[in-house]
């Protein structure tokens, strides 16, 4: 997985019949340069234009190309490092760089050539999640919640749970019994504190939210974030990376504008509990965001709910995502849905992903 911050690759691996999640393996991240970064920021502005989900714009072509290698490059390295060969993984689930999303012009772009990943690896590899979902007229996001709702299941956690993905932007699946996850983009995660970090720091970071724990927080500037219409829609929605601005919080000193932040953050998690049937119990926060001791603390204030992190319940914080990956792969195999009508609002549930099989591009030519 290669997620909307662009901090780099995670790849695990799991065991999995596609139901429920029979084991969690290892697992490694591989960091991006500050150039390849560089080049993939550069590729999500020369993807603005596309029309259609074939065009490679810009530096598009070779950003697909670095992140293809990048991806077989960190599954090679996994394999020898745990003394793995090619046959004994099933299938990779591969989800390719977002570069576009505009779900209501039923485009959604993950670049990364899935055939020449398989060919590389020897392994069959299941690419291109989203777009089966966006083409039946879905969001294409987000996918995680059926992951979520099989690691609910598994743990028997009494509901309502709200499990909270704070990337780049931020995610939401609610499960309660009896229900298909509910689950739709919150609003800003990570990605503008990151981009504020960067602009003041030269580090795209608030790492342990040093800086927003040192800060106030804004509460006029607050209100004016989350008067952005986001808000007011009703789910299904996703997100673009860059759908937030922060603007408002220009003339802030570092730490109140990383604090204000943080509180926007968690305000428009909280904010979510509008579109959901009940209150969540508990809210478990995975993603980078768990990690940002500010965001948690905002979360409790504003929800007055429990909250844990992912790693609390044995699960992974940072892998949750390729773990999700490898998971829908499976079910994609199996032709299990992966996307339902209360989490992107695809007409039924639908299954998605294709199957690149090793050595299939040479057959086809
Ligand atoms: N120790 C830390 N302190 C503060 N923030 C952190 C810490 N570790 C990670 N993060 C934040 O988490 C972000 C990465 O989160 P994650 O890996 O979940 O994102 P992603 O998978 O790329 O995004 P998405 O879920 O949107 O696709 C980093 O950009 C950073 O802002
Ligand atoms: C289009 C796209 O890549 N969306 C990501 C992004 O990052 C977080 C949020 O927005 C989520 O909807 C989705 O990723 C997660 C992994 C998902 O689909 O569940």
């Amino acid at each position: 997985m290669s997620g909307t911050s662009m901090d780099g690759i995670d790849a695990a691996l799991i065991e999995t019949d596609g139901e429920g999640v029979v084991r969690m393996g290892a697992s490694v991240e591989l960091a991006y340069t500050e150039e390849e970064r560089a080049l993939l920021r550069q590729a999500l502005a020369d993807a603005l234009p596309m029309k259609k989900r074939t065009e490679r714009p810009g530096v598009v072509g070779a950003a697909e190309r670095l992140i293809t290698r990048k991806h077989a490059d960190i599954i090679s390295d996994f394999l020898k490092e745990h003394d793995l060969s090619p046959e004994d993984i099933d299938v990779v689930g591969f989800h390719g760089q977002t570069v576009l999303h505009r779900p209501h012009e039923r485009l959604t772009v993950q670049i990364g050539d899935g055939q020449a990943l398989a060919d590389s690896l020897g392994i069959p590899v299941v690419h291109d999640l989203r777009a089966a979902d966006v083409a039946e007229g879905g969001q294409g996001a987000p996918l995680v919640p059926a992951y979520h709702q099989a690691l609910v299941r598994e743990a028997k956690l009494a509901g309502p749970v709200a499990v909270l993905n704070l990337g780049g932007v931020g995610n939401i699946t609610y499960i309660a019994e009896g229900h298909d996850p509910v689950a739709f983009d919150t609003g800003p995660a990570n990605a503008l504190i990151d981009d504020l970090m960067l602009e003041r720091s030269g580090v795209a970071m608030d790492q342990d939210a040093r800086q927003a724990l040192a800060g106030q927080v804004n509460q006029e500037m607050l209100v004016t974030l989350m008067t952005h219409p986001f808000f007011g829609e009703k789910p299904p929605k996703s997100l673009d990376r860059n759908a937030f601005s922060r603007e408002t919080v220009a003339g802030l000193s570092t730490r109140d504008a990383a604090a204000t932040l943080a509180a926007f953050t968690a305000r428009s998690a909280a904010a979510a509990r509008r579109w959901l049937p009940r209150e969540p119990r508990l809210w478990i926060v995975s993603g980078g965001g768990a990690r940002n001791p500010a965001i948690l603390k905002f979360l409790r204030e504003e929800t007055g709910a429990t909250v844990r992190t992912a790693d609390e319940f044995g699960w992974s914080a940072s892998m949750m995502e390729a773990q999700a990956f490898a998971y829908l792969a499976v079910r994609s195999l199996k032709g299990l849905p992966l996307t339902f009508p209360s989490s992107t609002g695809v007409p039924r549930a639908l299954t998605g992903g294709v199957l690149a099989t090793p050595g299939q591009s040479r057959l086809r030519a």
